[in-house]
């Protein structure tokens, strides 16, 4: 591979923006890409590849070339510099790379790999947790997991078109998916694309959603007709994926916290053909009393810290703190004893995050279980899905059933 200077400067940029500013990476690599309309596709992965890369191994890299934050430009081309080096790349006579230590780099690169938090490039306090919530061995294997690229899902919209048809019109756009056995509407990309330009995207034929992501609505057993209540719906990836199953009849409601996520979720409906929702902003708890013990189905899509996804949010790791995660783990714990009071008796619940700690997790569940709320309640069953066994994002999920 010979390395272009734009698309280098493009990638330091990048990065000045993501470390030193706190700007998101997704948000600061879709700006970049808009940099040079001439750029074609192997120069836009070029550019979004590297820049994910540099951020998922920030603290490896900035330890091999003896560099502390902030970083100034220099210190971030001595990064770029040793990730060149460590996937054999030529770097070429530009200034920025003279005296780079090839050889040092690998040394450094073999001697840091025999420590996990160096070698998965995590802080220190992911490290300690992880290791605390699960074990030496999963944790290790899970946290490798999460710093592979994840492969492109599709949720085909099933409202609209079928697996085959999708797949057939896809791959006349150059696109190549497969199935997913065990995941009755995915396809996944066999080389990553921007399927956002498809026709078929446009149209509504399919979102793009993990394919852990997409196991939550059907653990849920949501059935045409129903009166369903996604409580933390966000941009509404799983109201959707519901409203398809329930062939767009019943009723979804559909909450959050934040009106300008619900109002993502209006444009992405009216894409996918989806009316049989409403949306409920939810700023005092009038919107949940209303629905008292009403609910057929009710998904608490809880907020968490993410540690399933970091495939997909490599900055997490630098962005999370363990404060938030405590903060959050307390909201969790509120959304489970406020929204569980709207399903009615016989109907189900299903809490899910994707998040792989246990305190995010099945002790939370535990824990309103032995709450006075609780107890109309009974666990049926739970789902804990690992990256590293699935190949998909790290995710949980636990159905309950009201009693009375
Ligand atoms: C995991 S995300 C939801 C993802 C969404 N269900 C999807 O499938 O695309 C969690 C959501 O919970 C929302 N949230 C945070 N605190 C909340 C609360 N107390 N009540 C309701 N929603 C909340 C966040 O705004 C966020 O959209």
């Amino acid at each position: 591979m010979r390395l272009h200077r734009n698309l280098c400067y493009a990638v330091i940029d990048g990065l000045l923006l993501i470390f030193n500013e706190g700007q998101y990476a997704d948000k600061v690599i879709q700006s970049l890409l808009k940099r040079d309309k001439r750029w074609g596709s192997r120069d836009r992965s070029f550019v979004a590849e590297t820049t994910y890369d540099i951020v998922r191994w920030k603290r490896l890299y900035a330890e091999i070339a003896d560099v502390k934050e902030p970083f100034d430009r220099d210190n971030l081309w001595r990064m770029f510099a040793v990730w060149a080096t460590l996937k054999g790349i030529k770097l070429p006579d530009w200034k920025y790379f003279q005296n780079t230590p090839t050889r040092k780099i690998k040394g450094r690169f073999d001697e840091l790999s025999k420590i996990r938090k160096y070698r998965e490039s995590i802080p220190d306090w992911m490290d300690q947790l992880g290791l605390q919530e699960l074990g030496e061995e999963l944790w290790t294997k899970e946290i490798a997991k999460q710093n592979e690229q994840a492969d492109v899902i599709l949720r085909v919209n099933t409202l609209k078109t079928t697996k085959e048809k999708l797949q057939n019109l896809l791959f006349d756009d150059g696109i190549e998916t497969e199935f997913i056995k065990g995941y009755d509407s995915a396809l996944k990309l066999k080389e990553r694309a921007n399927v956002f330009v498809t026709k078929a995207f446009k149209d509504g034929l399919f979102e793009v959603q993990d394919a852990s992501s997409q196991l939550v609505a059907d653990f849920l057993d949501v059935k045409p007709g129903m009166k369903v209540v996604d409580t933390c719906a966000g941009a509404g990836g799983k109201t959707l994926h519901m409203a398809s199953l329930m062939d767009n009849k019943g009723q979804i409601i559909a909450m959050d916290i934040y009106e300008s996520k619900l109002k993502k979720l209006k444009v992405r409906a009216r894409r996918n053909g989806v009316h049989n929702f409403d949306m409920r902003v939810i700023d005092s708890t009038k919107p949940i009393k209303k629905l008292y013990k009403k609910a057929d189905r009710v998904l608490i899509d809880a907020p968490c810290s993410g540690l399933g996804v970091l495939r997909r949010n490599p900055d997490a790791k630098w962005k999370l703190e363990p404060e938030f995660i405590d903060k959050i783990r307390g909201t969790q714990e509120d959304v489970l004893q406020q929204y569980s009071s709207m399903v009615k008796p016989g109907g189900k619940l299903v809490y899910a995050t994707c998040s792989i700690l246990p305190s995010e997790n099945q002790n939370q569940v535990a824990k309103f279980l032995k709450s006075e709320t609780g107890q109309d309640f009974k666990f049926i069953k739970d789902q804990k899905i690992f990256a590293h066994e699935s190949g998909y994002d790290g995710f949980y999920m636990a159905l309950m059933e009201r009693t009375k």
